[in-house]
């Protein structure tokens, strides 16, 4: 059993996040909240709305309310957003409050599933490889930073992914069942 009271997933845009994370949650038969998804509806306007109107500090600040208050649940697998972790307090409340896993990829595959991607507001730059190299370069260390887990997702197949993660957590989370048993 996962000694953590929440699974948190982390890792930059098109990791797999949200993907990855609803299939997990089904699995593990856990409620299974998106953080963008709460932010769009908890404003009543989508991402690029919130970007277009406030700019990304406005949007950054509902992000920090909103992750408060899905990390103060317990039982739940939250996806956040790929710049979730630039804030310090939420990646105190993250390390605090929940197992966290780290879906690592690369900007390669970034760059191919996100291809028709039109809305993830960072990514509107001419040169999207660039933009989401600058990015890794300041974000990879702080998902580094608070990772119980890093997961380099060895395949392009959801499901192959999937059970890959659960593989994972039921080994370490075995393990930690054992220790606090002895
Ligand atoms: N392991 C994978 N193999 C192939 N495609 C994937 C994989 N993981 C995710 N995808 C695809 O990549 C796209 C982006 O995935 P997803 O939305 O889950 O990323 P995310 O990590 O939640 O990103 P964000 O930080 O922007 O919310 C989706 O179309 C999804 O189907
Ligand atoms: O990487 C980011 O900063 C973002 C990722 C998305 O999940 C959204 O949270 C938003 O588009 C910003
Ligand atoms: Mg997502």
């Amino acid at each position: 059993m996962n000694p953590a009271p929440n699974l948190f997933l982390i890792g930059p845009m098109g990791a797999g996040k949200t993907t990855i994370g609803r299939r997990v949650a089904e699995h593990l038969s856990l409620p299974f909240h998106d953080l963008d998804h709460v932010i769009e509806e908890h404003t009543g306007a989508t991402i690029p709305l919130i970007f277009e109107v406030e700019g990304e500090a406005g949007f950054r600040r509902r992000e920090r309310a909103c992750l408060a208050d899905m990390v103060a649940l317990d039982g739940i697998v939250l996806a956040t957003g790929g710049g979730a972790v630039l804030d310090a307090g939420n990646r105190a409340l993250l390390a605090a409050r929940g197992f966290v896993v780290y879906l690592e990829t690369t900007v390669e595959q970034q760059l191919a599933r996100l291809a028709r991607d039109r809305k993830r507001p960072l990514l509107a730059a001419p040169d999207r490889r660039e933009r989401l190299e600058a990015m890794a370069l300041v974000r990879n260390p702080l998902y580094r930073e608070i990772a119980d887990l890093r997961l380099v997702a060895s395949s392009e197949h959801v499901p192959q992914v999937t059970v890959e993660l659960l593989h994972e957590l039921e080994r370490i989370w075995r393990r930690t069942d054992t220790t606090a048993a002895a």
